[in-house]
């Protein structure tokens, strides 16, 4: 079984390692120059104090040609638009194509993809692409997926052929796997941004605190979602877990790059907006987020 991998960033990276122990790998790069690297040195894993170096397969996207059984698509939420195009102007029909996108705002975007099978999944690693050819496994976790569109199986069997060190679970129910990670970066993410403190800090705060649950209470509104105590639960347990760590969003905006707010925010405002519903909260919280993405890019108008 080949599996194809598109971006090689921290998950593209993290993915191709661990698979090419039980698959043949094709990485797909945005650039020449990073292909060739690959190429040259493997990729170097690094966890803890240990390090080892995984051999795969590199080559720019623009040479991708859907000839791979499973490929896995490994850019962020706002990178997808033009690998649908590229997808869609393929001739041929490719068989199974797996998405690992934080938030659930391009899941409206897939449904016209040409492929037999779609598959979705949240990942519960943390990953850091440290150079061209080297990244940093820094929390090991599980990858949770389940299909958007045809059939199971062939994700069943990719799972069964994944090393035991890295599993992919397989979920009966796509949405509620995604809306459980949803809630998660919905709060923490865009909080620690905007208040530019580490996960921890929203918990250790009481004020934090208030702010944390408030929101909380309007996603799971928009959601319809029983059971609060179960999510808050949730995501307080994270908040505790990952207290050191600063979110996705936060490094984005410190790095000046753009965030998955749209994904992850965008998406509950649509939903509110289709039910009518005041969303003060999230309203707010999503233009700051615009705001400083706007002010740490230097993008005025
Ligand atoms: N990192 C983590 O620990 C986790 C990440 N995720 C999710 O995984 C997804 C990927 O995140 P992550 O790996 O961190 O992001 P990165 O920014 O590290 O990686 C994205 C990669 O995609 C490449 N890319 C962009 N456009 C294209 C294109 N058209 N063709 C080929 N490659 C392209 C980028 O290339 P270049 O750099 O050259 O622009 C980059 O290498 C996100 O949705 C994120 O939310 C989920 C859980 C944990
Ligand atoms: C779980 C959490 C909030 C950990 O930082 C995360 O997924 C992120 O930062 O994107």
């Amino acid at each position: 079984m080949k599996i194809g991998i598109i971006g090689a960033g921290s998950i593209g990276l993290l993915f191709a390692s661990y698979l090419s122990k039980t698959f043949e790998v094709n990485l797909y790069t945005r650039t020449v120059e990073q292909a060739a690297d690959i190429n040259q040195y493997g990729i170097l894993i690094k966890k803890g104090s240990e390090q080892s170096i995984a051999i795969v397969n590199a080559c720019p996207v623009r040479e991708w040609a859907g000839l791979d059984d499973f490929t896995i698509i490994a850019v962020k939420q706002y990178q997808l638009q033009s690998i649908i195009e590229t997808i869609r102007f393929q001739s041929m029909v490719c068989e199974n194509f797996l998405f690992l996108q934080n938030g659930m705002g391009h899941l409206k975007w897939l449904e016209n993809i040409p492929a037999k099978n779609l598959f979705v999944g949240t990942v519960e690693h943390g990953a850091l692409k440290e150079g061209s050819n080297v990244v940093y496994h820094n929390g090991v976790g599980i990858t949770n997926a389940a299909v958007l569109k045809g059939k199971i199986e062939p994700l069943r069997h990719f799972s069964d052929l994944t090393p035991k060190e890295f599993p992919i679970l397989v979920k009966k129910d796509y949405r509620e796997m995604m809306v459980n990670k949803l809630i998660v970066n919905a709060v923490i993410n865009p909080l620690t941004a905007i208040l530019g403190v580490k996960n921890g800090a929203l918990i250790q705060n009481q004020y934090y605190y208030k702010v944390l649950v408030n929101l909380f209470l309007e996603i799971c509104n928009i959601l319809g979602l029983e059971n609060q105590e179960i999510y808050l639960e949730q995501v307080l347990k994270i908040c505790q877990n990952t207290a050191n760590n600063r979110s996705s969003m936060l490094k984005d905006i410190e790095a000046g790059r753009l965030t998955e707010i749209e994904a992850i925010l965008g998406y509950l405002l649509d939903e509110a907006a289709k039910q009518k519903k005041h969303t003060p909260q999230i309203e707010i919280i999503y233009y700051l987020i615009k705001g400083k993405e706007q002010d740490e890019r230097g993008d005025h108008l």
